[in-house]
């Protein structure tokens, strides 16, 4: 397996990958895109922080990509849609430089209230100014900050310390958490008209773009001071620019910007009232460390065990949810595939119906699991959790799913339907059996059945005669097949009957004609779990 290490992550990071047997471990450290293409030609993950830019170009010349692991939160710099039309996993490490952020944000703002950047700059240049460098106070100041996720919290509890009023702005705020961190949530437009110090902690999306643009500046108060540790570009830098000349904002601490690096020539670096740091906000000892051997470890554990922890682009599994999730996964692939070997190629629709315990579970790890399953032998791509939903969606398949409270005869229960596209349905029905949990198949097209879910099964619809059983053994027996297993179903006496046979070994294609062929049998699939 070789990793490629393209920014600069921990030491000691790159030393947890250097110490996994089988691992070969490049670091090329700002690399040119033309030189990043050549990098990652044969590699299997890719470590990177900001720098280096994970294009849908670099990810088609990666054919053996498994995981790009981010260094830190933002994955800005990965084309997270062509990853996952690929099955690359991206993931990040969503906490590890939280307090680092925090902390530079604090920086800012007390930067922002006493100009110490540009006090210490006349002092390097052998001045002694007492008049120019007047501040103001945090205290019972009103703070706002919009984005109150982890890093809006932590900025939070600092500014409580510091005696202010804190009000946030997030849609996704929850009022129990707003209540314990002592904060108001308020509307967008009240946070802008309220506050003397805003701050801004979310991600840049369509939503956040020009959040703050010409017209919330507007809103604010006069003197307002504004400060952007999270993406370039939620502030709008030419409307902050001219509020920051005319004194409309007093003051303003960046450390992102619309274009990084910060243009030379940027009007941003010349004027007075603002301090700019080059996007240091996870740049302390600690964080590095912290979120150098977690992408380490986390790109170690997708590679050797498949685990994965923290992925933006599909649902994360912990070891301890994997535990509980595991056999249901098991089950979940091979429903799929055995209701895509059971179906017609023409597929409209694949649904899923959970009862049980898998309801309250977190089912979507266990739904891409089926998905993946059902893809595995029609599709040309390589199918993994992270790309079955985009697959199933390119070959025009809707995907369904419905978690159903009403009782079943079975603790847990998955139903993996297919609509062919004369409206027909095919489906299997599965469960875990015992305390090992076994998967079991327990229902085909509507009749009962109970057969291992594994190994290489005939389903057979058969005539409802008497000595089936006998002609189907003998017809296997005669073909050098042994039967493992066997479940025998009919809803009406002296109609079709199901035959769910378990067999050692593959029928020859002999054997398997004359089976298809049989005037007692209308159907017969043979399948491979
Ligand atoms: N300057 C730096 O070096 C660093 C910057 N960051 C950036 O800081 C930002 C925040 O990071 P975390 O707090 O860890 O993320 P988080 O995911 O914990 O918090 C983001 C918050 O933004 C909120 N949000 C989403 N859309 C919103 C909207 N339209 N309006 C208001 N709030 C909205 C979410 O509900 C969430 O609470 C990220 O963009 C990250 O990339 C993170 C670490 C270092
Ligand atoms: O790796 C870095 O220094 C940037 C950190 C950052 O912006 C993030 O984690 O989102």
């Amino acid at each position: 397996m070789k990793i490629l290490v393209a920014d600069k992550i921990s030491a000691k990071g790159v030393a947890y990958l250097r110490e996994q047997p089988g691992f070969e471990v490049v670091e090329a450290y700002g690399s040119s895109p033309e030189q990043v293409l050549e990098l990652v030609k044969d590699v299997h993950a890719i470590a990177v922080r900001s720098e280096t830019k994970i294009t849908r170009e670099v990810l088609d010349a990666a054919p053996e990509l498994k995981v790009v692991g981010r260094a830190g939160v933002g994955v800005d710099n990965v084309d997270v849609e062509a990853a996952t039309e690929r099955g690359v996993v991206v993931m990040n490490t969503p906490s590890g430089n939280t307090i680092a952020t925090a902390e530079l944000t604090f920086t800012h703002l007390l930067c922002g209230a006493r100009p110490v950047p540009q006090a210490a700059a006349t002092m390097k240049a052998g001045k002694w100014d007492r008049k120019a460098f007047a501040g103001v106070e945090l205290f019972h100041k009103t703070l706002g900050i919009v984005g109150m996720g982890r890093i809006g919290g932590e900025v939070a509890k600092r500014a409580k310390a510091f005696g202010m009023r804190v009000v946030a702005y997030d849609p996704y705020l929850a009022p129990s958490r707003a209540k314990a961190m002592q904060v108001e949530g308020v509307e967008l437009d009240t946070l802008l008209a309220e506050s003397d110090f805003i701050t801004v902690h979310m991600p840049l999306t369509d939503d956040t773009k020009y959040m703050i643009d010409e017209a919330a500046l507007e809103k604010c108060k006069s003197g307002v001071r504004l400060f952007n540790c999270a993406r370039g570009g939620i502030i709008k830098e030419t409307a902050l620019i001219a509020a920051l000349k005319t004194g409309h904002v007093a003051a303003a601490g960046l450390d992102v910007y619309e274009d990084e690096p910060l243009a030379v020539d940027s009007e941003l670096r010349s004027l007075p009232n603002v301090s700019l740091t080059p996007h240091l906000g996870a740049s302390t000892a600690e964080a590095q460390a912290a979120v150098g051997v977690e992408i380490a470890e986390q790109i170690t554990d997708v590679l050797k065990s498949g685990v994965i922890r923290n992925a933006v682009n599909m649902p994360s599994i912990d070891g301890a949810a994997l535990k509980v999730l595991g056999p249901y996964l098991d089950l979940g692939t091979k429903l799929g595939t055995l209701v895509q070997q059971i179906s017609p190629a023409q597929i409209a629709a694949l649904k899923i119906t959970y009862w049980g315990k898998i309801v309250d579970l977190d089912a979507n790890a266990v739904t891409r699991a089926i998905q993946r399953g059902f893809l595995r032998r029609i599709s040309a791509d390589d199918v993994n959790d992270v790309n079955a939903p985009f697959l199933l969606k390119s070959l025009g398949i809707e995907a369904e799913v419905t978690k159903s409270n009403s009782d079943s005869d079975y603790t847990d229960l998955i139903q993996v339907e297919v609509v062919d596209g004369e409206g027909t349905s095919h489906r299997a029905v599965g469960t875990l059996l015992g305390k090992a949990q076994q998967p079991r198949i327990v229902g085909i097209n509507g009749r009962e059945v109970e057969v291992a879910a594994e190994g290489k099964l005939l389903v057979l619809e058969n005539l409802d005669l008497p000595g089936m059983v006998g002609e189907i053994g003998t017809l296997l027996g005669r073909a050098g097949v042994n039967i493992a297993d066997m479940s025998l179903s009919r809803l009406v006496q002296g109609e079709t009957a199901y035959m769910v046979v378990r067999v050692d070994s593959e029928p020859k294609e002999a054997a398997r004609e004359e089976i298809k062929a049989h005037p007692k049998i209308k159907l017969a699939k043979f399948v491979q779990l």
